[in-house]
């Protein structure tokens, strides 16, 4: 057929340096989505090809590489959390969402259905995606070397549609407020799983891609790639081998030894660092050179000060503002998912910017106020603004004057790039990006950077910038020093099981420090509830408890020690709590990288640490996804017949609402897991297997509406209501 000719060769060029592939959605028949979707998510061309352009150097365990091209991966559960759900479902029942229902255009960021429909936007028009949001970040100029300058014409189309849509959003502000409001609960975008997933699990099934002639194309652009480079696996050397091995975070590079400020080396200084990290010593050098960076390094190994500190540089080297400027700029801006983590790289620059009194740190998260963050921003010095995605949006829109100091931003920062370019977020980072100048520095930063996000990455870099890889190929993605266990036990004994664990631990570890993290908000809910009955010492963190809230059980946890926190995804990415002992994850992580992120809670700064993945037997296919890593089996603690009665008996006291919470969310999780939520009758028979577990034997009803956004409605075993 002669349209396949042409797509092999323009998807092969794609990964060659200064190549971009181009995409003709009108012509480009669904077997170019279908291998973008999947198989080129797997087609490691992009992580054989080293461009570096370092010399040798054998001290810092990183590798640089120009772009390469990795693909985009499939999308998240989208939607986050039941009262989003509930609300929007109240939403539809009155009528007030209908238009965003039918309307394909509709881009209220927030809206579930938006979400949910542009989960399958994304498998299928991801490519267009790219290209214009490239065609926004370089100005819709299609002769910038990218060989769009034969294939500019679609593109060119996209762009215009592009701008039909931010007409359009525009025009339906008034509605947006009223969604940003309910977006405002859940500013931990796509971080807690609960009912987000509940509309996304029935559409799992139409998102399977497996054909025989993707297959063959699959094979075909391999051989292509493997013959054009004359090589089929990127080198691990022995060296590479042993440095990992090694493990250390630190190296002897001193942070005097560049031109920084003198007040931020005199900061730096009295913040103990002494030495800089591997990830900071081989970015640093690069981003003052005035390059944009991609940077993936092992967590707890001080990515944040690796972009902090250049940024602050910028700043001090930009001219002072006028003080009669009534707008004056903002100069850094750095885009953190979770509120926690917005707070705490804040913190991290304050302690930076000890001596240079005269910048301002600003932080906009949801779950404040609007109208609070307005006036620090107005009354206070920001040159640096860091924020969580959905607010900075909301300021964009809806605060006079702030568009404008946007338009002075010099670096861009996303901390956890790989998941804020992820579905979940997407929308609000393009808005975002479409705001700031396109003349400026962006860092990217992450401890896990899959193959198929690579792509996404380039929308928001420039073409020259540099991927700094901390992380050898071929070399493990987690700490040496964490040991790592998994244990396989009926969802009837989970419970108990994790009782036991967490009394050993604490009997071995005087000053022990846990983290315990559940598939879902309401989830957490219950564990927490039902571990405090049993009189351990804890505390939840989970997107439905109030930022107040949240904020003090983080700054609470972060000094104690003796304390279990049992939360959500929201505490997965990021944040640093100094000495966590142990990390508990009950129940199926989300993807790989989550596990990675979860598991990151400890063993930072080179420190000791231990990780329990606790599954059940119908979980345990999500072991081969972390096959390279040092995970092994381990065998379960005996668990004595009082333990069992005392857990079922501090169950009873746990609130009925609670276990009909977590009953409901559990569903909603699952039914989004692809493996798990295909078979639905399975599905049901599991979720009131965990609804025994709780001491249900009557699972809890359902309102038929969700059932029917889950793909449930008459499926034997489930109540409706
Ligand atoms: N040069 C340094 N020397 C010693 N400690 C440092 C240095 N730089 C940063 N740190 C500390 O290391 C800890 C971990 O840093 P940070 O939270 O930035 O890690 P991270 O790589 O971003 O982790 P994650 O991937 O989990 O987000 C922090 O407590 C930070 O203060």
């Amino acid at each position: 057929m002669p349209l396949k000719f042409p797509l092999r060769i323009r998807f092969f060029t794609h990964s060659l340096p200064g190549t971009h592939l181009s995409y003709n959605p009108s012509s480009s028949v669904p077997l170019l989505f279908r291998i973008f979707s999947s198989r080129l998510n797997y087609f490691e061309l992009g992580s054989r090809i080293n461009f570096s352009t370092l010399p040798n150097r054998d001290q810092p365990e990183f590798e640089r590489r120009s772009r390469d091209g990795g693909e985009i991966r499939a999308s998240k559960s989208l939607i986050e959390d039941e009262e989003e759900l509930s609300n929007w479902v109240s939403g539809f029942r009155t009528g007030s969402s209908r238009g965003r229902l039918t309307s394909e255009d509709e881009d209220a960021g927030s809206n579930v259905e938006d979400r949910s429909r542009g989960r399958i936007q994304e498998k299928r028009g991801i490519r267009n995606q790219v290209d214009s949001f490239r065609d926004k970040r370089y100005g819709g100029d299609r002769e910038r070397g990218f060989n769009s300058r034969i294939q500019g014409k679609s593109s060119q189309a996209s762009f215009d549609g592009r701008k039909d849509t931010s007409f359009r959003r525009d025009r339906d502000k008034e509605d947006y407020k009223g969604l940003r409001k309910r977006e405002d609960i859940l500013e931990d975008e796509s971080s807690d799983q609960d009912v987000k997933s509940l509309v996304m699990g029935g559409i799992g099934d139409l998102l399977s891609e497996d054909d025989e002639e993707v297959d063959q194309d699959y094979e075909f652009l391999k051989k292509k790639a493997v013959s054009a480079f004359g090589f089929d696996k990127e080198k691990v050397t022995e060296a590479d081998k042993a440095r990992n091995a090694n493990d250390s975070y630190l190296t002897k590079t001193r942070f005097d030894q560049y031109p920084l400020s003198p007040l931020s080396l005199k900061a730096i200084k009295d913040a103990g660092y002494e030495t800089m990290t591997v990830v900071q010593e081989a970015t640093l050098p690069i981003i003052l050179k005035g390059k944009d960076v991609l940077a993936k390094a092992k967590t707890g190994t001080g990515k944040t000060v690796a972009f902090l500190l250049p940024s602050i540089e910028v700043v001090v080297k930009s001219p002072p503002t006028s003080p009669d400027n009534k707008r004056p700029p903002i100069l850094a801006l750095v885009i953190c998912p979770t509120r926690e983590l917005a707070n705490q790289a804040a913190t991290e620059a304050n302690t930076l910017l000890k001596y240079h009194p005269s910048i301002g740190v600003q932080v906009v998260i949801g779950g404040t106020r609007l109208g609070l963050e307005q006036k620090r921003m107005q009354t206070n010095p920001c040159q640096i603004l860091v924020a969580t995605p959905g607010r900075l949006k909301d300021h964009i829109e809806n605060t006079p004057g702030f568009a404008t100091r946007l338009k002075g931003v010099k670096v861009l920062v996303l901390d956890e790039a790989d998941h804020l370019l992820d579905m979940g977020f997407r929308k609000d980072i393009e808005r975002i990006i479409s705001a700031v100048p396109k003349e400026r520095q962006t860092f990217l930063f992450s401890a896990t950077v899959p193959e198929e996000v690579r792509q996404i990455c380039l929308v928001a870099l420039r073409r020259d910038h540099e991927f700094v890889n901390c992380v050898h190929e071929g070399t493990i993605e987690t700490h040496q020093q964490v040991r790592q266990m998994h244990m396989i036990a009926s969802l009837d004994r989970h419970f108990s099981l994790l009782y036991t664990l967490l009394r050993e631990h604490i009997m071995d570890n005087v000053d022990y420090k846990v983290i315990v993290f559940c598939t879902t908000a309401m989830v957490t809910k219950l564990v927490a509830d039902l571990l405090g009955e049993l009189n351990l010492n804890v505390r939840e963190i989970h997107s439905r408890k109030p930022q107040s809230y949240r904020t003090r059980v983080s700054n609470e946890f972060r000094k104690s020690k003796g304390l279990i926190l049992v939360t959500s995804d929201v505490s997965a990415r990021g944040v640093d709590y100094p000495d966590v002992t142990l990390v508990l994850q009950v129940g199926l992580p989300k993807d790989r990288e989550q596990y990675i992120h979860r598991l990151g809670r400890t063993g930072r700064k080179g420190k000791e640490g231990e990780g329990i993945l606790l599954l059940a037997p119908w979980e345990e296919y999500f072991l081969s996804s972390l096959k390279d890593l040092p995970i092994t089996k381990s065998p379960l603690p005996s668990i004595d017949p009082e333990t069992v009665k005392k857990v079922q008996k501090a169950l009873c006291h746990v609130e009925m609402r609670n276990k009909e919470a977590a009953y409901q969310a559990w569903l909603g999780y699952y039914n989004s897991q692809k493996m798990i939520g295909r078979d639905k009758d399975r599905l049901v028979e599991l979720a009131n297997e965990f609804s025994r577990s709780m001491g249900l034997d009557n699972p809890p009803a359902i309102p038929k509406l969700i059932l029917g956004k889950m793909g449930l409605k008459n499926v034997p075993g489930l109540r409706a209501k």
